[in-house]
């Protein structure tokens, strides 16, 4: 569909007419002619420096930004309704769970593009009047059998997660090439909602994800210093929350707090993303064991949570925490208690730390979180803690690989958790439950590229002596789909299992290492 905005094409189906209205789509054109080509070049700057990694450098503190570090200074005065944000709940911009996340009791919510959401035209376009609703107060769902689901009062203080810099959005196109997805979705949500959020004093928030380095803040400083123009919003209004979840990024905290500085809400732990970046980066060098044993406590983890929490205080931001994959366990109350107990001693380690915040997953964890932060925590938040100040971390701290065994174990769960996931992205759905875990596209890249690096790597050896070969991923991964045909019986196609099988072997044997599983998964999705 032509639309009045010359060189601008719709390709998805369905009209959205609410949404892409003529000035919306304007704005977006505006974002897309001063941004689409920087944010190519510095997906352009990732691929060079990954071939740095690839013939043997590192990544390090940065001499020509030393001074940034150096210097005292810090970022602008958070809103008031940013200042207390001990528990903040994430999930897809699902309607109902949308509904669910505001009424949690959680201080915040992460409405997330990106890693929860499978990017289908349907659920981009859904999302955004959600959010829409959900600002205006109007969003309500009805579901199927009679539950209606409503807002209780003001809810969490909404943060719109966009999709990250490496995404493009192809249903809209301008001057035949696809839109950036991520300006597509901050571009939507800000022309929509941002006045009226920013009305109340309650946002436009924003978390940035996957960012590699500090010119990419500088990219989404002044994406919001043009976008507050165009909207009529005074600047600074836009509140980012950078996600810390690359370990290049992890070397410059200081500068993107500086690019961002009257923009900034502070930085956040996320430390899925960050261990798989760590393997994606380094993954001709050293490999990581399996994908359970990495935790929170292993040197390098921590060495990062500690160094962000001491960059944030000494810049007068707030340093919020991650997230524990654990979830409720339904009709098994020793498995439950012991889920919470997880998310509970995470959670403790995070606020004894001096994290300001943490994130949950699910509703059911939110008074968990509470009750932790509350204890530890009297104050909105922690930000006047000094006590890291003195911490010093090294380069050597972040980079240190973590120890640990490789097992068939690890192996097959990497696989079954691995197809999985990719057939419920492909459905449309971009956060799922398995074995009791909460799964999403960060999770899952971890266990592909541990596949893929150890079937390459020397050092893939299983605990038992055998080699990761081929070979004995495939035999693997035979099993492990019996497994789930049987699960599944005449569901299995109607799934996508298929499909996301192939996707998934296509990850894993093809030498060429992709960048995301998602960038590969939306030519089909
Ligand atoms: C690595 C990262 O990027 S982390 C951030 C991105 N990831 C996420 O945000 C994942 C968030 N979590 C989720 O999506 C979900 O909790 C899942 C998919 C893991 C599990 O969801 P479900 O299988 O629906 O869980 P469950 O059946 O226990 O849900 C019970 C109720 O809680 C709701 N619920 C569960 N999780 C959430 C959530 N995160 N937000 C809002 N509501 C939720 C369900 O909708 C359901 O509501 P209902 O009783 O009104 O029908
Ligand atoms: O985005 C969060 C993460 O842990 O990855």
């Amino acid at each position: 569909m032509d639309t009045k905005v010359v060189g601008m094409r719709i390709k998805g189906e369905g009209s959205y007419k609410e949404i892409l209205t003529d000035e919306a789509l304007g704005f977006l054109e505006q974002l897309e002619r001063r941004f689409g080509q920087r944010r190519k070049e510095l997906l352009e700057a990732r691929l060079n420096r990954q071939k740095r990694f690839d013939e043997g450098g590192s990544p390090g503190f940065l001499d020509e930004t030393e001074h940034i570090r150096k210097l005292a200074w810090t970022v602008d005065e958070l809103p008031e309704a940013l200042k207390d944000r001990r528990v903040e709940i994430t999930g897809p911009v699902d309607r109902k769970m949308m509904i669910n996340a505001l009424n949690s009791g959680a201080n915040c919510f992460m409405a997330c593009l990106e890693d929860a959401t499978s990017p289908t035209w349907q659920n981009v376009m859904e999302g955004q009047v959600n959010l829409r609703d959900a600002v205006n107060g109007s969003i309500h769902y009805s579901q199927p059998g009679g539950k209606e689901y409503r807002l209780n009062g003001e809810g969490a203080v909404l943060i719109v997660r966009p999709r990250g810099m490496h995404l493009v959005e192809k249903h809209i196109e301008l001057d035949g090439e696809p839109l950036s997805a991520g300006l597509v979705d901050f571009g939507l949500h800000l022309f929509h909602s941002g006045p009226k959020l920013a009305a109340t004093g309650r946002g436009p928030f924003f978390y940035l994800p996957k960012l590699e380095s500090h010119q990419e803040a500088r990219f989404w400083n002044d994406v919001f210093i043009f976008s507050q123009k165009a909207v009529g919003l005074p600047r600074g209004t836009i509140k980012a929350t950078v996600l810390i979840e690359t370990i290049t990024a992890a070397f410059e905290m200081d500068e993107i707090l500086y690019e961002l500085k009257e923009h900034s809400a502070g930085l956040n732990c996320g430390r899925w993303d960050y261990i798989f970046s760590y393997i994606k980066k380094f993954r001709a060098r050293g490999v990581l064991p399996d994908r359970s044993t990495v935790t929170m406590t292993a040197p390098f983890m921590r060495a990062y949570s500690l160094l962000t929490i001491k960059t944030c205080h000494r810049r007068g931001a707030p340093a919020i925490g991650g997230m524990a994959a654990q979830i409720p366990i339904k009709g098994d109350p020793a498995k439950n208690e012991e889920a919470f107990r997880k998310v509970r001693q995470d959670k403790e380690r995070e606020a004894r730390d001096g994290h300001d915040g943490t994130w949950v997953a699910h509703p059911g964890l939110v008074q968990v979180a509470k009750d932790v932060f509350d204890g530890e925590m009297p104050g909105d938040n922690q930000i006047g803690d000094k006590r890291l100040t003195g911490l010093q971390i090294t380069a050597e701290d972040l980079l240190q690989l973590p120890e640990g065994t490789i097992t068939e174990a690890g192996v097959r769960l990497n696989i079954n958790v691995g197809i999985r996931y990719v057939a419920a992205w492909l459905k449309g759905q971009g956060a799922v439950p398995i074995n009791h875990l909460m799964e999403d596209a960060a999770t899952a890249e971890i266990s592909r590229a541990q596949l893929w690096q150890w079937i390459r790597h020397p050092e893939g050896v299983l605990a038992d002596g055998r080699k990761l070969t081929l070979e004995l991923y495939e035999a693997i991964k035979q099993e492990e789909l019996t497994r789930i045909k049987d699960e599944f019986g005449t569901a299995y196609e109607e799934k996508r299992f298929p499909e996301a099988v192939a996707l998934f072997d296509d990850l894993i044997r093809n030498d060429r290492f992709e960048e995301f599983l998602t960038l590969k998964g939306y030519d089909i999705l």
